[in-house]
């Protein structure tokens, strides 16, 4: 399981106080979290909702600097109106009636420079100040383009796998993502039951990509994370483990330190 990856611990704010977003990840940095894991639910490909663009945009300056991997769980995460509004904005110029113009004012469009843009996923999370997109294999019939305009936008990429689908299906896009996810819960809601019957998908990733970013997301916390930094994971999601801890801190030290120990055991192997 040779890697030359680094060892990052990622909490997962959903288990958070969500009133309270901003002191949320503030506390969870000065805890020893390495980047910040913020989970996205439309209420289609998963059956929760959590929040959008406008909230991650507020969230920024709170934690300036600090690394947002937006973990995507939406249907057609690709998905923008642009071409749509385009020709609106045409018609719009060729008939400029009151009613129209009302249409195209509507709280869900926004002008910009001149032009309309309706900000869905990719363009609303990099104008908020998102570093990494991570979307599902599941999600889209177009992986490869949502790829590229997630790259085109200036964000990293990360590409994740439900419990239910083969780790292979990660496998044609491995070099162009920045990171691949292995879920270790169904997606859709915090405080689940780790899978350990995940673990091959990251041994079989681990095995072939020895310098991939992997992240594993459900369930992980001290009791099971000696199983996952064995598997190869060097990117650790943990939601319920940490914020519902009274010893956050710990809790962060302690996944760190199997993680780093794995890392370290697998460059001496190399
Ligand atoms: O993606 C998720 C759920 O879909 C969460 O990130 C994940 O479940 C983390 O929370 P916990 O550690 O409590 O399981």
């Amino acid at each position: 399981m040779a890697t030359s990856c680094e060892c990052k611990i990622g909490p997962s704010i959903l288990a958070a106080d969500l009133s309270m977003l901003g002191t949320e990840c503030q506390r969870l940095m000065e805890c020893g979290a390495d980047y910040l894991h913020l989970d996205v639910m439309d209420g289609h490909f998963v059956p929760n909702i959590t929040f959008g663009h406008p909230v991650v945009k507020c969230l920024r300056p709170k934690v300036p600097g600090v690394f947002f991997d937006m973990h995507m769980m939406v249907a057609k995460p690709e998905q923008n109106l642009i071409g749509v509004l385009t020709f609106l904005t045409a018609l719009q110029i060729l008939i400029p009636t009151p009613r129209f113009r009302g249409r195209l004012d509507s709280p869900k469009v926004h002008w910009s420079e001149g032009s309309l843009v309706r900000k869905v996923w990719v363009e609303g999370m990099t104008d908020a100040g998102a570093n990494q997109f991570t979307f599902h294999v599941e999600a889209t019939d177009d992986v490869i383009g949502c790829i590229r305009k997630i790259k085109e936008a200036g964000m990293k990429v990360g590409l994740g796998v439900k419990p239910g689908t083969p780790v292979s299906a990660l496998v044609p896009y491995i070099e162009l993502i920045d990171m691949a996810l292995v879920m270790t819960v169904e997606p859709g809601f915090g405080g689940q039951k780790f899978m350990s019957d995940m673990m091959p998908k990251v041994q079989y990733l681990r095995q072939r990509y020895q310098d991939l970013d992997i992240e594993v997301d459900g369930g992980v916390g001290p009791s099971n994370i000696d199983v996952v930094a064995e598997a190869g994971a060097n990117m650790i999601v943990s939601g319920t483990a940490v914020t519902g801890s009274d010893e956050p801190r710990a809790v962060i030290n302690r996944l760190k330190q199997s993680v780093e120990e794995a890392l370290q055991k697998a460059r001496l192997e190399r």
